[in-house]
């Protein structure tokens, strides 16, 4: 950022700026502690916080490009079914200069709900991780599933895969629409707003959606023919950007 401090309106923001820090600053001196009081059955709490937090990790495959630069330095190692033991990477200058030598060596143990490691096909980790979680929504329940990892670690992989080999949410919107059949509701009387509620529409509110409906087809239907995908290329953008998380939430 550019400073110029004769001019009176960026000293303004300045002032602002270290207005804002500072507000952050005592907030965080703040003794929170009694806010946070004893939780009644604290080991029952934490029983049912483990079975509705599920932590999964999935290591991917190296690349070609990765295997070409032969990058495999054996740093993780698979405990099934739920624990990685990693260490520095050989080459690495931690490893060369670590003051703990025999924590390089040894490693430290992480702890996951389950480990997938790099031969788990998209098929099997829908199983083990998502699948469950879409049958409790077919029967009311919600969940929210996102993915977390530094670039690069596969997380748009095991979101949506390629076409050829789906992720996880592809394969949870077919289960869901595979299951729904009849009990699809066919009126237009509602519509999903934000992410748990619905609103009501008037007779002009589901004309108007009717008629959006309409031309949103018909704008399909002359894409197509004019074999120019402009929605497709517009949805598939939007899938191609960071969507990485998805919630599931029930309106059947
Ligand atoms: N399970 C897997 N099997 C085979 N290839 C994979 C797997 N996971 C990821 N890859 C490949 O690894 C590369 C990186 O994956 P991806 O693009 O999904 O990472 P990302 O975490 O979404 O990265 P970014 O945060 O930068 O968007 C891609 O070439 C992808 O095809």
């Amino acid at each position: 950022m550019e400073s110029s401090p004769n001019n009176n309106n960026n000293n303004n923001h300045h002032q602002a700026d270290r207005q804002v820090v500072q507000v952050q600053v005592d907030d965080l001196k703040r003794d929170l502690s009694s806010e946070f009081s004893p939780l009644p059955d604290a080991q029952h709490s934490s029983i049912e916080e483990r079975e509705h937090l599920q932590v999964y990790l999935r290591i991917r495959p190296f690349t070609s490009a990765e295997s070409d630069n032969g990058e495999s330095q054996d740093c993780v190692t698979i405990e099934p079914p739920d624990t990685v033991l990693l260490k520095h990477p050989s080459l690495s200058l931690s490893a060369r200069l670590s003051a703990d030598r025999s924590l390089a060596q040894t490693g430290q143990r992480f702890q996951f709900s389950q480990v997938y490691g790099p031969e788990t096909t998209q098929g099997e980790l829908f199983q083990g991780t998502v699948k469950d979680l879409v049958k409790d929504v077919l029967e009311g329940g919600n969940s929210l599933v996102f993915t977390y990892g530094v670039t690069n670690a596969g997380k748009t992989f095991t979101f949506l895969g390629p076409d050829a080999d789906a992720g996880i949410l592809p394969r949870s919107l077919a289960v869901i629409f595979s299951s729904i059949d009849e009990r699809v509701f066919t009126e237009t009387t509602v519509k999903p707003h934000r992410c748990h509620e619905f609103t009501r529409l008037s007779r002009t509110q589901q004309a108007e959606e009717a008629a959006f409906k309409r031309n949103l087809f018909r704008q399909l239907k002359e894409s197509e023919k004019s074999n120019i995908s402009l929605l497709n290329s517009t949805n598939k953008t939007l899938l191609e950007g960071k969507l990485q998380s998805f919630s599931l939430c029930c309106y059947l």
